[in-house]
């Protein structure tokens, strides 16, 4: 028996948009409720949300079948990549990537030997049910769906090295990050921003990887669908709650 298919993967490779949320409350119960909200994909914040190992395993748990977990790790260390995998997490997304050798190291942590440098520990671990999966070693790489996160000047400037890395599926161009970097705190909606979030987007497409994108305006969401991203996030737990708490509380 095989690795468990990652039907996220296969949608990204197909050209399929999907359309996903930000979880960054750390919480299952919340993580459970978006998964059923019908969303293609949820994002688990391991970056910016409270959230140690086993909140990401608790979420992973939650989410179940419901929506594709993507759990983004703290940031590219080795053992922090291989634990989150370990865990069970299919697709990550890794933040803050800024070259292409950084961007090779990362693949490499993804993938077992000879290709890559994953530790073997899977056979006691939940990726594999506790080693009930007996292909697992052999067939766990090709349903990895690595995303890197490009969202400074920097990485903006590497992107062509990023893009030429093999292994990389997708690229996630991170807009609040990108803003900060350029200048415009708090504005992704700056001209001058969106240029350059255009220009990537483009570029990552015609290189033949997915292009991903967070926002939760609706009319900058809906460009970036009809240009064909094939990883649109379009809101996060926390904004929507909130949305919904200050309109009830409005109504009286
Ligand atoms: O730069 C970005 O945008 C991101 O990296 C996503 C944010 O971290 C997300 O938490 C929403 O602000």
């Amino acid at each position: 028996m095989p690795a468990p298919q990652n039907r996220f993967k296969s949608r990204l490779r197909a050209g399929e948009t999907q359309i996903g949320l930000w979880v960054a409350l750390g919480d299952p119960s919340v993580a459970e409720l978006c998964a059923h909200a019908g969303f293609d994909w949820l994002v688990i914040d391991g970056e910016h949300g409270p959230n140690g190992l086993r909140d990401l395993l608790a979420q992973l748990r939650a989410v179940g079948q419901a929506s594709h977990p993507v759990v983004r790790v703290k940031d590219d260390d080795r053992a922090g990549i291989k634990q989150a995998l370990d865990i069970g997490a299919q697709t990550l997304l890794v933040p803050i990537v800024e070259s292409g050798e950084q961007a090779a190291e990362i693949v490499r942590s993804v993938l077992y030997p000879p290709k890559g440098a994953r530790g073997v520990g899977a056979a006691l671990a939940r990726a594999s049910g506790y080693g009930s999966i007996p292909d697992y070693l052999q067939t766990a790489d090709e349903q990895i769906c690595l995303l890197l996160q490009v969202e400074t000047v920097r990485g903006m400037e590497a992107l062509d090295d990023i893009l030429a890395v093999e292994g990389v599926d997708g690229i996630f161009v991170g807009p609040a990050d990108l803003a900060a970097d350029m200048g415009h705190r708090g504005n992704p909606g700056a001209p001058e921003v969106q240029a350059t979030i255009i220009d990537a987007l483009t570029r990552i497409r015609a290189a033949g990887r997915a292009a991903g994108i967070l926002t939760s305006d609706k009319a900058l969401a809906q460009s970036y669908i009809d240009m064909g991203c094939e990883f649109v996030a379009v809101g996060s737990d926390a904004g929507a709650l909130m949305g919904a708490l200050k309109a009830l509380r409005a109504q009286y």
